[in-house]
C-alpha cells in the first residue's frame, strides 16, 4: 500500500512538491520545550543541528515567541498541532506541549520517505484519552513488551496506559495493601520514564474490591500504596472496583472513598491526572439501573472522576446507543474501557483480525477510548494500531485500510505472510460472552460454493476448488516465511509461533482434504489422501494439546469447511464402496448446556483424557435451581472431577453434584469430599461410568460465585 499518515491527521494539504532531507539545519525552539521529550524526539530524527545553517526548523507551543506568526494556525483543541514543511523551513507548532510532541512524530513519518514533501497539516485528536488498559487476567506483560508498548504508544498518538494486570498480586488481592518489593518497584519506574518519554499518562490501577473494608485503616493503607507509587514517578491513579462480590460493591462507600483519594491525594498534588474508577457494574447487561448503583455514582463521585464502562455486555462494540445509555446514568461522558483484542476468556485464539463494528458518530460521547488487549503484547498491536487511528480521527477512520496498514507497520518485509495468517486467525470461537468476529472472509465465499456443492450434488465447483487450494498453498508459505522471518520482529514470531504450527497444518489438511473430495470416486487413490487427513487431524489436535490454553487456528472458516467436506467424502466413499472408513472428523466428545446465562455458552475443550469447561474470569450470578449439565458422546468411566467455585466451603453446600447414565436416572455425588482452599478435589466419582454430569443450586437463593475450574479425568 501506498504511503499514509498514522493516525489520519484531521487536514492535510500538500503543494505536490518536495525537498531532500535538511541535513543541517538551525532550530529556533521554545521555551517551553526546554524540559520534556519533545526536543530529544527532534534532534534523535534530525541530529544535523548546526547554528549556521540555512534551513531552519520552528518549533514550541503556542505560547513561545518562536512560533508566534503560526499561532493563527494552531487547531485550538488539547494536543492539537500545526506541521509546515517549506523549501527552507519547518514549523511545529503545538496547542500545548503534547501537540508538539505529536507534531514531531507525524514529522518523523515524513522522514522515512525519500524526501520531504511540502505540506501543511492542522491536526488533533477526537477523543480525549486514547490508550490501552493492561487490565486481563492471564501473564501480564513482561517488562520488555511493556517498554516496547510505550514507544508504540508515543509513534501512534495515544496518551494512556493503565497498568492493572488482574494477576499482579500486589495490584489486587491480597498484596494491593503492600508496597511494591524493590525490584518490581525499580520497574515500574522504569516504565513511568519510558511513558514520560514518550508522553504517554502511565496510570496506576488498584484492585482492591474483593477483601477491601470500609474503615479508616484500608482507606489509609491504600493511600499510602498510591503514595508509594507517587514517589515512583506515577502521576496517573485508577482505582478497578470489577468482578468482584461482598462488601466492596457499595455504590456509595466505593464514591465516598474515591471522592476522599479525589481531595486528599489528587487534587492537592497538582500534577496528577484524572482520578479513573472501573464500577463494579460495568456493561449494561450487569447493571440494575433501579437498584441505583450507576446513578449513586453518577450523583455522589466528584465531576472530574471518570467512570469505565464496556459497553452493553462485558464484550461489546461501541456505538450511540449504548453511550445514550450511560452518559445521563452517570451524568459525564464514560470512559470506553474496550474489551478487544482480549482474549484471556478464548485463550486458545489469537484475535488479529480488523478492528470494527464500533461507531464513527461517537467522539464527542466518551472521555476515553482504552483497549483492553491479548496477554500477546505484540499480537495485539494489530489492533491498537487500528484503536490509535480510529480514537484519533473518528470520522475518518478506514477498518481494512487500517488493518493492512498495521501489518505493515509490524512487519513490512513479510506484510503478505502476516495479512494471510492474520486473516484466518481473527474469529473466537464458540464463548461465553457470544462475541464473534468475521474470519477468512478473502476466501469464505469459495469455501461455501465449495461444501455446498460437493455436499448437495456431489460435484466440484472448480473455480472455488481453485480458489481454495490456492489459499492452503498461501497458508503453508506463510507459516514457513512467518516461522524463518530471522529478526524482522522476533518478540511476534516468538508470540504466535505455536498458532504458526497449527496454521500450517490448517493448510496441509485443507489440501488433503482437496485432494479426498478430487478421488472420492477412486477405490484405491482416496485411501492415502484419507489416511493423511486423520493424521493430519491428529497432529492438530497433539499441537493443541501441547499448550496449556490450546491452540485454535482457523477454527472460524477453514476448520469447519475442511471438517465437513473430509466427513462428506469419508460418507460418499463408504456407501459406494461398502467400507467403513472413519468419517468423524476429530471433535471434542463433551457438550455443555446451561441455564445459567453467564455459563451457557463456555466452550468445552478435550485433552487426552482430560475433559473441561472453560473457565469464566467473573463473578457468575447463578440463579436457585439454576444448572450446568457436561454431556459425553458415550458412556465414560471416570477417574476424578474437579470443581472450582472460588468460594468457600459453605458455599458448595448450596450445590448439588449428580451423574447419569441414561439422562433420565441421576445419581447423587457426595460433594463433601477431599476440600483444598476454593476447590473440591477427587469429588467421589471414581471408577464410575457417566453418560452427563449435572450441577445444581439448590439454595433456594441465588448464589454469586467464580466459575474456575470444571474438569474430569477419564480412567485409561
Ligand atoms: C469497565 C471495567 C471493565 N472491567 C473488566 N474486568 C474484566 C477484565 O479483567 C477481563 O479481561 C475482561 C475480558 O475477559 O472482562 C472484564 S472487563
Amino acid at each position: 500500500q501506498e504511503f499514509r499518515l498514522q493516525p489520519t491527521p484531521q487536514k492535510y494539504i500538500s503543494q505536490d512538491d518536495s525537498i531532500s532531507i535538511p541535513l543541517q539545519y538551525q532550530l529556533l525552539s521554545g521555551n517551553s520545550l526546554s524540559t520534556g521529550n519533545t526536543l530529544p524526539l527532534l534532534r534523535s530524527l534530525m541530529p544535523g543541528e548546526a547554528p549556521k545553517a540555512g534551513f531552519r526548523i520552528y518549533i514550541g507551543t503556542q505560547d513561545d515567541k518562536t512560533v508566534k506568526n503560526y499561532r493563527k494556525r494552531i487547531p485550538q483543541k488539547p494536543e492539537g498541532y500545526f506541521l509546515k514543511i517549506d523549501k527552507d523551513r519547518i514549523i511545529i507548532a503545538g496547542a500545548d506541549e503534547r501537540g508538539t510532541y505529536y507534531g514531531v512524530q507525524t514529522l518523523a513519518q515524513l522522514l522515512t520517505l525519500d524526501k520531504l514533501p511540502l505540506i501543511e497539516v492542522s491536526d488533533y485528536p477526537d477523543v480525549p484519552y486514547r490508550g490501552v488498559v493492561e487490565g486481563f487476567y492471564g501473564t501480564p506483560w513482561s517488562q520488555e513488551a511493556r517498554m516496547r508498548q510505550l514507544e508504540f504508544y508515543g509513534r501512534n498518538k495515544m496518551n494512556v496506559y493503565l497498568y492493572g494486570p488482574k494477576d499482579d498480586p500486589y495490584h489486587s488481592t491480597p498484596h494491593w495493601r503492600k508496597p511494591y518489593p524493590a525490584q518490581e518497584a525499580e520497574q515500574i519506574k522504569q516504565l513511568v520514564d519510558k511513558a514520560r518519554e514518550n508522553n504517554v499518562i502511565f496510570y496506576w490501577a488498584i484492585h482492591p474490591g474483593q477483601d477491601i473494608r470500609w474503615n479508616e485503616e484500608d482507606r489509609s493503607l491504600l493511600l499510602q500504596k498510591f503514595e508509594s507509587m507517587y514517589q515512583l514517578g506515577v502521576r496517573g491513579f485508577a482505582v478497578f472496583f470489577d468482578d468482584i462480590s461482598g462488601e466492596g460493591t457499595q455504590a456509595s462507600k466505593q464514591a465516598e472513598l474515591l471522592n476522599y483519594i479525589d481531595n486528599h491525594f489528587v487534587q492537592p498534588k497538582k500534577d496528577v491526572a484524572p482520578l479513573v474508577m472501573c464500577p463494579t457494574e460495568y456493561n449494561k447487561s450487569w447493571s440494575n439501573v433501579k437498584g441505583g448503583y450507576l446513578t449513586t455514582l453518577g450523583e455522589q463521585l466528584n465531576k472530574d472522576i471518570q467512570i469505565m464502562w464496556t459497553g452493553n455486555k462485558v464484550i461489546a462494540t461501541i456505538d450511540k446507543p449504548t453511550l445514550e445509555f450511560i452518559n445521563p446514568l452517570i451524568k459525564r461522558k464514560a470512559y470506553i474501557w474496550w474489551n478487544f483484542p482480549v482474549s484471556d476468556y478464548v485463550r486458545d485464539h489469537l484475535l488479529l483480525g480488523p478492528v470494527y463494528g464500533n461507531g464513527l458518530d461517537v467522539k464527542d460521547e466518551m472521555s476515553a477510548f482504552v483497549s483492553n488487549p491479548m496477554e500477546h503484547a505484540e499480537s495485539s498491536k494489530i489492533s491498537l494500531y487500528s484503536v490509535a487511528d480510529y480514537t484519533w480521527n473518528m470520522e475518518k477512520f478506514d477498518s481494512n485500510t487500517s488493518w493492512k496498514h498495521a501489518i505493515k507497520d509490524l512487519m513490512p518485509l513479510h506484510a503478505e505472510y502476516l495479512e494471510t495468517f492474520a486473516i484466518h486467525n481473527s474469529d473466537l470461537g464458540k464463548n461465553g460472552h457470544g462475541f464473534r468476529r468475521e474470519e477468512s472472509t478473502n476466501i469464505q465465499p469459495a469455501l461455501s460454493a465449495l461444501l455446498k456443492n460437493y455436499q448437495e450434488k456431489g460435484e466440484i465447483d472448480e473455480t472455488a476448488y481453485r480458489q481454495v487450494a490456492e489459499e492452503c498453498r498461501k497458508i503453508i508459505t506463510s507459516a514457513d516465511m512467518l516461522l524463518a522471518s530471522g529478526n524482522e520482529n522476533r518478540p511476534l514470531i516468538n508470540e504466535i509461533s505455536p498458532w504458526l504450527s497449527q496454521f500450517k497444518l490448517v493448510g496441509e489438511y485443507g489440501k488433503a482434504v482437496l485432494d479426498m473430495i478430487r478421488l472420492q470416486r477412486q477405490e484405491k487413490a482416496f485411501l492415502p489422501s484419507h489416511a493423511h487427513a486423520q493424521a493430519l487431524q491428529t497432529l492438530m489436535t497433539d499441537n493443541d494439546a501441547r499448550y496449556p490454553q490450546g491452540v485454535k487456528s482457523g477454527s472460524g472458516q477453514l476448520m469447519p469447511t475442511f471438517d465437513a467436506l473430509f466427513e462428506a467424502s469419508t460418507q460418499q466413499y463408504n456407501r459406494q464402496f461398502h467400507t467403513a472408513l472413519n468419517a468423524r472428523a476429530i471433535y471434542s466428545p463433551y457438550t455443555l448446556e446451561s441455564n445459567v446465562a453467564q455459563l451457557a455458552m463456555l466452550p468445552t475443550q478435550q485433552k487426552g483424557k482430560e475433559g473441561s469447561v472453560a473457565p469464566s474470569n467473573e463473578v457468575i450470578n447463578w440463579q436457585a435451581d439454576g444448572s450446568l449439565t457436561l454431556s459425553m458422546d458415550r458412556p465414560r468411566v471416570l477417574a476424578s472431577l474437579r470443581i472450582d467455585l472460588g468460594a468457600p466451603e459453605e458455599t458448595y453446600a448450596h450445590f448439588r453434584l449428580e451423574t447419569s447414565l441414561d439422562g433420565k436416572e441421576w445419581q447423587h455425588a457426595d460433594l463433601q469430599t477431599a476440600w483444598k482452599g476454593h476447590t473440591l478435589q477427587k469429588v467421589k466419582v471414581e471408577g464410575r461410568k457417566v453418560l452427563k454430569i449435572r450441577l445444581t443450586n439448590i439454595s433456594g437463593n441465588e448464589q454469586k460465585v467464580y466459575f474456575k475450574t470444571f474438569k474430569l479425568t477419564e480412567k485409561e
